[in-house]
């Protein structure tokens, strides 16, 4: 993918599997963000493949890629202002694959928006409420892949820990999800495979607990542009007290199963 004579991504293959979180970590400037509209369709590679399901979908416009069950949320929070939760909810309803009315109930339910706040205006929620219905809207399209850009920015402890069960709940219930995610504790704690990003190339793949201890990741942390206690999620084993416990083992693979995808733990604060 370039970008006039500039090589945002040179080289780069992955596979995003159902049923597991890959997530995709690197520096500032790597090329994650570009590899999501590559993969969602807001820009089309010079060279390449973007295929979904064996069909080569390369082609194909976002609008159709949607429709196809791929569904995205942005680094920066995209939801329509003016528009309340439920009817956000509803528009990511309306581009989603084939089009079923109780999606909107189920997803509200599903994200905690299904009390007095569906029916608020999205402009002047809080972030973490606002990222809810970020995520919400995409669920809402039915996705078979889920692509997260930093679903955790501007997330407190509480409600990462809650973002992270419904990341894996969704995975377990055979979803693909690939997350771009600067927050390394939650990388460690929710990917099954992590690719690590420098200048637009993959440098490393693998589980969590080897790939997070490379050279590569080493490099990751010291050329990212993050606050002190983000940047602490790096820190080896032994080292300052960590936000929430980080899983440094590769985990086995879960089994699917719908009963695993309950309702949002709201955190007190998000209760509103
Ligand atoms: N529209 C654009 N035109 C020109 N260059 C761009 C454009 N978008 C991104 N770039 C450049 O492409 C490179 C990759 O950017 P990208 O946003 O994909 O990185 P990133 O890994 O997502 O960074 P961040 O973690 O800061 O979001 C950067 O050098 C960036 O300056």
């Amino acid at each position: 993918m370039r970008y006039g004579g500039f090589v945002a991504l040179d080289g780069v293959e992955l596979e995003v599997v159902a049923g597991r979180v890959s997530a995709v970590v690197g520096p500032n400037g790597a090329g994650k963000s570009t590899l999501f509209h590559c993969l969602a369709g807001t820009v089309r590679p010079a060279r390449g493949t973007v295929s979904l399901g064996g069909r080569d979908i390369t082609p194909l416009s976002a609008q159709a890629r949607t429709r196809l069950g791929i569904a995205r949320t942005f680094q920066q929070s995209a939801v329509f202002p003016t528009l309340t939760v439920a009817e956000n909810v509803r528009v990511g309803a309306e581009q989603g694959r084939p089009w079923d009315p109780r999606a909107v109930e189920r997803t509200l339910r599903l994200l905690g928006l299904d009390g007095p706040v569906r029916a608020r205006p999205a402009t002047g929620l809080p972030t973490g409420t606002l990222r809810r219905v970020e995520l919400a809207r995409a669920l809402a399209a039915a996705p078979r892949v889920l692509l997260l850009d930093e679903p955790a920015a501007g997330l407190d402890t509480a409600e990462v820990t809650a973002l992270a069960r419904i990341l894996k709940a969704l995975a377990a219930d055979g979803m693909a999800l690939l997350v771009v995610e600067h927050d390394l504790d939650l990388v460690a704690g929710l990917a099954d495979i992590v690719h690590v990003m420098t200048a637009g190339r993959i440098v490393a793949s693998g589980p969590p607990g080897s790939v997070l201890h490379t050279p590569e990741r080493r490099s990751a942390r010291d050329h990212h542009h993050l606050p002190a206690a983000r940047a602490g999620a790096l820190r080896p084993p032994g080292g300052p007290a960590r936000r929430h416990p980080r899983r440094t083992r590769p985990r086995p693979h879960r089994a699917a199963g719908p009963q695993r995808l309950r309702p949002y733990d709201r955190p007190a604060r998000a209760r509103r």
